[in-house]
């Protein structure tokens, strides 16, 4: 078995994955401070079923959908309807069943490109944080999800890239995506995803085998830089664990 991150929740499968998440979402919103929850959502294929059970029977009766305020970590300069969007992706694992009123489904602004868009989208968070300048008492987010890319990446935090070193801007461009699909990115910067109560990462599958032993060989990969105020927890199933 491949050495794990702190933190690990080692599950049976990737429904096993999606159902520890959905609970441990259920308890982050259940215990945010404020009457809002702020929630920030990862792109990819991994957490569509996390997505999909939430709006499922058994979940969507007990997700408090009129607090909850729903972001994304990053997001394809795409247009909202094409297949890569993320923005599709989850509006299609939500449905119609998940009553998410209109102005808590914070889109990333990718028709605007990648530059302009990244500055609106940033506009959007520090409206709805009330300020300009992350406080470290006062998290953005109160969860955030966030996927493994083979090559470690993590949102649209690729290796090599300048949106790494970002400290100040809470979103970046990302002109040239490091891996497929080779399109122009959005993604929140380390700054942003670190202002957050509660970081989740799901991996499941044996294509992570590798970013995961890459991490556990200690291999500088974007994923190992992402903090949080609270605790970051891993959700990877046995498949991806080689367990
Ligand atoms: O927009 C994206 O693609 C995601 O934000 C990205 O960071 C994703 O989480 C990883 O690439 C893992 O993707 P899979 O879940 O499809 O393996």
């Amino acid at each position: 078995m491949i050495p794990l991150p702190p933190n690990t929740e080692l599950t049976a499968d990737a429904e096993a994955t999606a159902r520890a998440a959905a609970e441990h979402l259920l308890t982050i919103a259940g215990s945010a401070p404020g009457d809002r929850v702020a929630i920030c959502l990862s792109g990819g294929s991994t957490p569509k079923r996390l997505y999909a059970l939430l709006a499922s029977p058994g979940f969507v009766e007990r997700v408090p959908w009129a607090r909850i305020h729903w972001f994304f970590g990053d997001d394809r300069v795409v247009p909202w309807d094409d297949p890569l969007s993320n923005v599709r992706m989850v509006r299609e694992a939500f449905g119609h069943a998940a009553p998410v009123p209109a102005t808590h489904l914070h889109f990333i602004p990718s028709d605007k490109g990648a530059e302009a868009g990244a500055r609106a989208y940033e506009r959007v968070l520090q409206d709805f944080y009330g300020a300009d300048r992350l406080d470290p008492n006062r998290p953005l987010f109160d969860l955030v999800l966030l996927g493994l890319g083979s090559d470690g990446h993590t949102a649209s935090l690729f290796p090599g890239k300048p949106a790494l070193a970002e400290r100040e801007a809470w979103v970046a461009p990302v002109p040239e995506a490091g891996m497929e699909p080779f399109v122009p990115r959005i993604t929140l910067t380390f700054p942003a995803l670190a202002s957050s109560r509660s970081v989740l990462f799901l991996v499941n599958g044996a294509g992570k085998r590798e970013p995961l032993q890459r991490l556990a060989n200690g291999e500088d990969l974007p994923a190992r830089h992402v903090e949080s105020a609270g605790r970051v927890t891993w959700y990877v199933d046995r498949e991806a664990a080689a367990a």
